[in-house]
Formats: C-alpha cells, sequence, structure tokens
C-alpha cells in the first residue's frame, strides 16, 4: 500500500507522515509541491498510489509558487480520481479549487487549541469531543450549494470557522487543523477513517493500485550522507586510520575546567577549545588540545566549490579538498572524513575520545535550506570567514563534573605521542592533590581567588563603546514579522539583531571567566580557531547523540526575566500562557518533523518544563528519537539537515530564514549557529550559540584618538509570534543581550 504525501515546504510534514504510516500502515513517498512542473507529469504515477495527502505549508493556495501541482490534483476527473486527504493549506486548496473563497482571519491562529464541533460521521466517525492544534492564518468558506460541504467547525473571536470539509461525491476529505501535531487529538482515528474511506472507494471504482513506474525517482525515506557516498570516486582523504585511543585517568575533584585550561597556558594560546559545563544540568567538560603543525583545522565558506585544510598554529599553508568528489557538499565530505576515523579502546565514561570540534554558522543553515544568503559580510566590508570552522582534535582531556574523573585522551600513536599523556597525567595529578590537601575547602568554581582578582584587574579597567540595534527600528521589524504571520507565510518568526562591542584589546580568556561566572550555563565555551574567538554561555542543547544513535533536541522557547521576586512556581505560571506555550508548542513540533525524516521512534519525553538559569527561566522540551547504524545513518545526518536550529528560526523553517533573510540586516555569523563535537567514539553533542559573544581576531577600529579597538558582536532575539507585543519583545531581548553583554561590564 502506498500514499502520496504533497508537501509544501512545511516544518510539519514529516509529523504527518508518521501519522499515516501509523494509522495506515502504508509506506509514505514524500514529493514537494513543485517536484512536478505539472499536473500533467504527475498524472502517468498516480495510479500507483492507493491515496494522495496534501501536507500544509506557508502562503495561499492562490498563489502558484505556493501551491504548485496541489490545486489540479482536486480537479482530477474520471479514471484519473483517487482518494485525497488534505490538511490546512490542503483544505484551502480544495475548498479555493471548486468556487470557494479563501480569507484571512481577523484573529490568526499559530500553536494554539481549540474545541471543534463536528458531524460525528465519515471523518470524524467514532471521533468524539476533541481539542486541536491549530497553524493557520487564512480560512476557506465554501460556495454555498457547491460541491464541497462543512463537517467541521470552531468557534472563536473570528466567529465560525471551517474546520473540516468533504466533497459529496469525489473521495476528497479536508481538515483546517493539525491532526500530527504532538498536542492534537483524535489525529489517528480521524487519519484511520479516511484510510478506511479511500479503501472502500478503491474497491467499489474497482480501482486496483498499479506498481511503481521505472522513471519514479521518489523514495519512502532519505539516504544517508553515507549512501550518498556510494559513488564516491574522487581522491581518497588522508589515509583511513583505525586509530585507538590512549587514556589516563585521575580523580581530580576539585580542579576545574578553567584551572586545567590555565595549566595547559589557554590565556596565551592563539587557539584552544573549551567545552564547558560550568551549570547543571551539563555534566562534562572537554578540553581540545590544538597543537601547532599537527592539529587538523577544517574551514569552509558557503558558495565555495572547496574546503581547506590547514594545521593549527600561526601560519600554515593550506590544501584545498575539491567538494565536487563529494557532490559539492561539506557534508558529505565531513561524514566520508569521520568514518574513516573511526576509533576504538576509549573509556565508556567519557563522551569524548577526540574527533571534530568546532561550529556551523547560522549562514551555513541557511544555505543548507537552499536559502540565498542576503545579508554577507562582503558587503559591509569585512573579509570573507569561515562559515564552517572546526578542528580535528587528537589530544583532549574531559572532566566528569559528577564523578571528579578526569580522562587524560590521546588519538596519537604511542610512537608520536609517548610523553605528552604520562607528564599532562603527572601535572594534573600534582594540581588534584594539592585541590584536596588544604583543609580551607577548595574554593568554589570558577578558579582560584588569586586568579580571579588578577581578571579583576584587568576587567575593571575596560571601556567598552556598546552599539545596540535600534528601539524603535526593532520594534518596527516585530511589526513586519507579524505582517508575514497574518499572510500565513510564516506561524513564528525568530527576528534577531547584532549588537556591536568596541573594546581596548583585552585577554579573552578573562572576560570568558566573567562570562561564565555572571552567567553559569551548561554549555558555556571558550573557542579559539583560525582567527575567530567564541565566548558563550548558551543553556540550550540543539542536538546529542549518542554512540547507539539515540538522537536527543532540547528546544528552548518562551523566556521569563528573572527578579529578586520571581520563583520557580510564579515563573512557571507566566509562562504557562497560550502565547509563550503556543511558541514552544511550534518549534516542538517543528523538530519532531526534522527527526522524523531521519530518526525512528520519535517522542516527547519532556513538554514544555519550566527551567532555571542565572537569569531567566525557560520553556523547555526535550524529543528523543534513534537513528538506525545500517546504511550508514549517524547523527551527524540529523545534523546535517536540521540546521539552522528551529529554535532560532521559526516554523515553517525555509519560509521563515527566507523572510528572515529579508527583515535582518546584517548577517547572523556565529550567533544562531552551532557549537560541538561529532567523537570518534560516535556520539556527538551541539549546543545552539546563543547568550553569546564573538570576534574575528584580525578584525580592528581605529578610533578618533588613533587607538585600535577589537570589534565584538553578539546578537539577541525572541520569537515574534502574532500575540507578541513590540516593546515586551524588545525587552525580551534586551533581557537576553544582557546576559551576554556582562562579559564587557565591569561590576564585579
Ligand atoms: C534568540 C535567542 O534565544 C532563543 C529564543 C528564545 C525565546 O524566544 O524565548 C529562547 C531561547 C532561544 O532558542 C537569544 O538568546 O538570542
Ligand atoms: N498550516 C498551514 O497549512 C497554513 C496554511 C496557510 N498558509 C495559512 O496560514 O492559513
Amino acid at each position: 500500500m502506498r500514499i502520496l504525501l504533497i508537501d509544501a515546504y512545511d516544518s510539519f510534514a514529516q509529523n504527518l507522515a508518521q501519522l499515516l504510516t501509523s494509522a495506515t500502515g502504508a509506506t509514505i513517498y514524500t514529493i514537494r509541491i513543485d517536484d512536478f512542473a505539472n499536473i500533467s507529469l504527475l498524472k502517468p504515477h498516480l495510479p500507483s498510489f492507493d491515496a494522495v495527502v496534501i501536507g500544509p505549508g506557508p502562503g495561499s493556495p492562490e498563489i502558484e509558487a505556493d501551491i504548485g501541482v496541489v490545486n489540479d490534483v482536486w480537479k482530477l476527473s474520471g479514471e484519473d480520481i483517487l482518494p485525497v486527504f488534505g490538511v490546512c493549506l490542503g483544505l484551502q486548496s480544495l475548498v479555493f479549487s471548486h468556487g470557494g473563497q479563501v480569507n484571512k482571519l481577523g484573529t490568526v491562529k499559530h500553536g494554539l487549541l481549540s474545541e471543534i464541533a463536528h458531524t460525528g460521521e465519515g471523518l470524524f466517525e467514532g471521533v468524539g469531543k476533541i481539542n486541536v492544534v491549530r497553524y493557520h492564518s487564512l480560512h476557506g468558506i465554501t460556495e454555498v450549494g457547491g460541491d464541497v460541504e462543512e463537517i467541521a467547525w470552531a468557534d472563536d473571536e473570528n466567529g465560525r470557522v471551517v474546520m473540516g470539509v468533504r466533497h459529496i461525491f469525489k473521495p476528497f476529505w479536508s481538515v483546517q487543523y493539525h491532526p500530527e501535531s504532538v498536542c492534537s487529538e483524535g489525529g489517528r482515528n480521524v487519519v484511520a477513517n479516511f484510510w478506511k474511506m479511500a479503501i472502500d472507494w478503491n474497491n467499489s471504482q474497482g480501482r486496483v493500485v498499479k506498481d511503481l513506474r521505472a522513471d519514479w525517482k521518489g523514495q519512502p525515506r532519505e539516504k544517508s550522507l553515507m549512501e550518498l557516498q556510494t559513488s564516491f570516486e574522487g581522491r581518497e582523504l588522508d589515509s583511513a586510520q583505525k586509530m585507538e585511543v590512549r587514556t589516563e585517568d585521575i580523580f581530580g575533584k576539585g580542579v576545574s575546567a578553567s584551572r586545567i585550561c590555565e595549566i595547559l597556558g589557554v590565556g596565551a594560546a592563539h587557539e584552544f577549545v573549551l567545552l564547558e559545563s560550568a551549570a547543571a544540568p551539563g555534566r562534562f567538560s572537554i578540553i581540545g588540545i590544538l597543537t601547532p603543525g599537527l592539529t587538523r583545522r577544517i574551514n569552509y565558506s558557503c558558495g565555495d566549490t572547496f574546503l581547506k585544510l590547514s594545521y593549527s598554529g600561526p601560519s600554515s599553508s593550506e590544501t584545498k579538498v575539491d567538494l565536487r568528489d563529494y557532490g559539492g557538499s561539506v557534508w558529505r565530505f565531513l561524514a566520508k572524513y569521520m568514518d574513516q576515523r573511526k576509533a576504538t579502546g576509549g573509556k565508556d565514561d567519557s563522551p569524548f575520545w577526540g574527533g571534530l570540534v568546532g561550529y556551523f554558522n547560522y549562514e551555513t543553515g541557511v544555505d543548507s535550506l537552499g536559502v540565498p544568503i542576503k545579508p554577507r559580510k562582503e558587503a559591509e566590508g569585512m573579509k570573507r570567514r569561515p562559515d564552517v570552522n572546526l578542528a580535528f582534535v587528537e589530544r583532549s582531556i574531559v572532566l566528569d563534573g559528577h564523578t571528579g574523573k578526569i580522562y587524560i585522551q590521546t588519538l596519537l600513536p604511542p610512537a608520536a605521542d609517548r610523553n605528552w599523556l604520562e607528564s599532562t597525567k603527572r601535572q594534573l595529578q600534582q594540581e588534584a592533590d594539592i585541590a584536596i590537601t588544604p583543609s580551607p575547602t577548595p574554593p568554589p568554581e570558577p578558579y582560584p581567588k588569586r586568579r580571579r582578582s588578577a581578571v579583576k584587574m584587568s576587567l575593571l579597567k575596560l571601556s567598552p563603546t556598546i552599539y545596540k540595534p535600534d528601539a524603535e527600528k526593532y520594534m518596527q521589524k516585530v511589526k513586519t514579522c507579524q505582517s508575514y504571520l497574518s499572510t500565513g507565510d510564516s506561524y513564528e518568526l525568530c527576528l534577531t539583531a547584532t549588537t556591536k562591542i568596541h573594546l581596548e584589546p583585552t585577554n579573552a580568556w578573562a572576560l570568558y571567566q566573567h562570562l561564565r561566572t555572571r552567567n553559569p550555563a551548561p554549555y558555556a565555551s571558550y573557542f579559539r580557531l583560525s582567527n575567530t574567538t567564541l565566548l558563550s554561555s548558551s543553556p540550550e542543547r540543539f542536538l546529542s547523540w549518542s554512540r547507539s544513535g539515540a538522537c536527543q533536541l532540547c528546544p528552548i522557547k518562551g523566556t521569563v526575566k528573572k527578579t529578586p521576586t520571581t520563583t520557580c512556581a510564579s515563573a512557571s505560571r507566566l509562562l504557562n500562557i497560550p502565547k509563550e506555550r503556543a511558541e514552544n508548542l511550534m518549534i516542538v513540533d517543528l523538530i519532531r518533523h526534522d527527526l522524523h525524516r531521519l530518526a525512528t521512534d520519535v517522542s516527547v519525553e519532556k513538554l514544555m518544563v519550566t527551567e532555571e538559569y542565572a537569569s531567566v527561566y525557560q520553556l523547555v522540551s526535550v524529543i528523543t528519537g534513534t537513528v538506525e547504524p545500517q546504511d550508514g545513518m549517524t547523527g551527524f545526518d540529523v545534523l546535517a539537515r536540521s540546521l539552522p536550529p528551529g529554535s532560532m528560526t521559526g516554523a515553517p523553517k525555509k519560509r521563515s530564514v527566507a523572510i528572515l533573510q529579508e527583515i535582518e540586516e546584517t548577517e547572523r555569523g556565529v550567533y544562531s549557529g552551532v557549537l560541538g563535537y561529532w567523537s570518534v567514539c560516535g556520539a556527538g553533542d551541539w549546543n545552539v550559540i546563543i547568550r553569546s559573544a564573538f570576534r574575528y581576531d584580525d578584525e580592528v577600529v581605529t578610533t578618533e584618538d588613533g587607538s585600535e579597538k577589537e570589534v565584538w558582536r553578539v546578537g539577541a532575539g525572541g520569537a515574534i509570534t502574532a500575540l507578541s507585543g513590540p516593546k515586551e519583545e524588545w525587552e525580551e531581548m534586551e533581557v537576553k543581550l544582557d546576559s551576554a553583554l556582562g562579559a564587557f561590564m565591569g561590576d564585579f
């Protein structure tokens, strides 16, 4: 049994595919509305399907680019007719193509629940009273006395809004709401009813479904990056390396990650990597030792046909890798690179044995969606910077904040690396001994007192000049976002803006220490690579995967500022309102879709739990799924196809990103990207780069008095929905901005 799902570039389509699979047992083939230029090209394939399902999507059925072949599917006649079920845009298209109208709602409904009334028959047989999730700005009005009749309704501020329709003599049904949303009731029942009616109709017509034609190109599931690589004929990378991890471990409770970094000379290091769990629920901190002349750097700028390999250190020659050997894809290159570097022998309890560490910036995600990158640095008269900035780390130190264990690890062969393991162990052991010997308990995190005062001295002298976005302009942009929400082009837009800081040359490590003390976060990081410095206090995990392929995504959406009187209970009350819940729900549904594309057993483990951070309370959800290692599928496949993070774009992702490219004037750069690792042990963990500051190390401005200043950037923003107020959004942006801006303030 086969169902053809026609996706209108929505971020919920694969949730619908999953609902269809579980309710019907059929195999789902997904195509896009414009994969076939017109209905006569699609028509020859339709006899191969038991039914068609039209998915939701941005825009309107009145606009051809938004609807593609779909209006014509509803106009099929005679022998060509087959059962069709439409969702949201699908319903609007059914109504529109049968003489009805599609109008704007006075009060749009995005991520909001309504109880619906229905006939209790046909599609709604045995469905009972249900609350359903709505994502729409438009609504259908059926033609009086026409062939399409109403079968379900919602009553709200708009009056009576049609929620379900059927064709009176053709096998066509549609719903306006989203039966596939995690918060909709009765979805499975409605889809099962459609399927039963579809099969009955096919039988009554003697319609026998044919095999797929030889020229049918669609696949029931997406291929992994490694499967796509099977035709790989290009040059091999550095010869495949079977790596053995060697580890020394010590018990080092009381030795902080910061202290170890200082022992390793972080303050003076040109390049350095620390991914630090500086607050709960973080557990492990990872230090990547970047050895000049030895550690590989991998850099890529979107639009290039090549990527650059070089060695860590101030001067290194570059090798260009022709990406055409990898289907033009940096993702396929990286999948192959890591496939050749699988390691054994590390400690089970250490999540990272060495491997890729670094970031994919926001524009990498924009590019991978096929959306043109509008604001580019070049346009601002800036140098081109890598959009992908990674290192392959051979030597690393991992601290387990729960057990106090410190793992010292190397992937280098013993002959090349005899002394490093032992000498580092000795050094850290000495520090561990000091930490446990003195009777006054070791000073609390982040680092011993003497160092804190040194940092204080240097920071007190800072005099940053801060260029914040213009408040009026930002509020105007909130309204522009809302105009796109009212036309149905987006359901939620994560608007952001960049603040620039000019600062006298300052030690970045000292700044980081200040940031992590002021705003301790589970995904803090100090990252310097390829002329870029990133100081992060991110609270948000984007995606992690285990060695066995268990994926977890933890989107945050919904923010309340902490005040001296806020408690978790009071914040929870403020967050548990329709506006905040809708913001979060939209992203949960979007992420379920991203995960359903490649993973199985997708489920929402936590839905909108209030969590406390240093300066804010947030609503957090957790979505999990598993990628099957056969076919070479890894968590990296999910990463490659899920950028930018949905919590930083809004939904539907592709259209929302394109709209944001129009509204935001500067490129986001490192902000809104993801930072993390993919280890040679097979596991990976990536966070969303927010509450962070970054700079390009060679970018300086000369002020009027002739002094040189560093240029730092901090991005901040928030989700705009129809329920947002411009002033409140500006204030929310400021709260998030302040959590990173604090690094530049000398008030400690
Ligand atoms: C846009 C930011 O944060 C994002 C937006 C949030 C929101 O709208 O509530 C919450 C967390 C992040 O996903 C930011 O920190 O700059
Ligand atoms: N979810 C959808 O399919 C939305 C349809 C249409 N773009 C609207 O906003 O009404």
